[in-house]
């Protein structure tokens, strides 16, 4: 590895380890162009048999208030506090970016299980890049993106799983770290046969 490249991934480093969820975003629109370049440095995940296993749905300025709506009714549905969905309404609606990423889904376990290993991998991608420029994302699962009708209004087809919703930003406030469990004590390391046969 050359000096350069032990230093580029120095940085990457400290960009996995900086990178924080955020739910807070200013309203500043992200510039032109930003979103089209973010992806295609996501579209770089590992993805078995190049099967390029997503699509994306971006929902900006009058966008997001079309995707407020779509979720108002599902959220006001669940939540016991009457004010709670129009609170959420409000949020969504203000959010400068969010994407959906869509998935088909393979009846085959494993394409399913490699495809959403793909996916995540690209969500990942997508934040990092993100951070790298400044940008605040979150990934949420919010339980309506679930629902046949929320599904429905975006167009998401039967045999579609919505992976993620990402949403975008510049952050407004960036939350402290929490502490990750050291990898060691999850970590067991194999370097002499087994006497046994196999591993306790
Ligand atoms: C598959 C997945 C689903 C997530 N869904 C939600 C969600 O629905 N709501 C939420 O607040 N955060 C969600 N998160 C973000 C996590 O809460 C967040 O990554 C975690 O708290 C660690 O914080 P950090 O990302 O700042 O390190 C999700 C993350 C992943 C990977």
């Amino acid at each position: 590895m050359t000096e350069s490249q032990s230093t580029s991934a120095n940085s990457i480093a400290a960009i996995i380890k900086e990178r924080r969820s955020i739910k807070q975003f200013k309203s500043d629109p992200l510039p032109e162009g930003l979103l089209e370049e973010l992806l295609n440095v996501a579209v770089w995940a590992p993805n078995h048999g190049l099967r390029e296993p997503w699509r994306f749905i971006a929902f900006k300025g009058e966008g997001a208030k079309f995707l407020g709506d779509a979720a108002f009714s599902l959220i006001k549905r669940g939540a016991a506090d009457p004010d709670f969905a129009a609170k959420r309404k409000e949020y969504l609606s203000n959010i400068p970016l969010t994407i959906i990423v869509v998935m088909p889904e393979d009846p085959r376990q494993r394409e399913w299980d490699d495809d959403y290993g793909a996916v995540s991998a690209l969500v990942q991608n997508f934040q990092l890049a993100a951070w790298e420029k400044g940008v605040g994302t979150i990934w949420k699962t919010d339980p309506y993106i679930y629902a046949p009708e929320f599904r429905n209004k975006l167009g998401v087809k039967p045999g579609e799983k919505i992976v993620a919703m990402v949403h975008a930003g510049y952050p407004e406030v960036v939350p402290a770290s929490r502490p990750r469990t050291e990898a060691v004590e999850l970590l067991q390391v194999v370097d002499s046969y087994p006497e046994s046969g196999s591993l306790e």
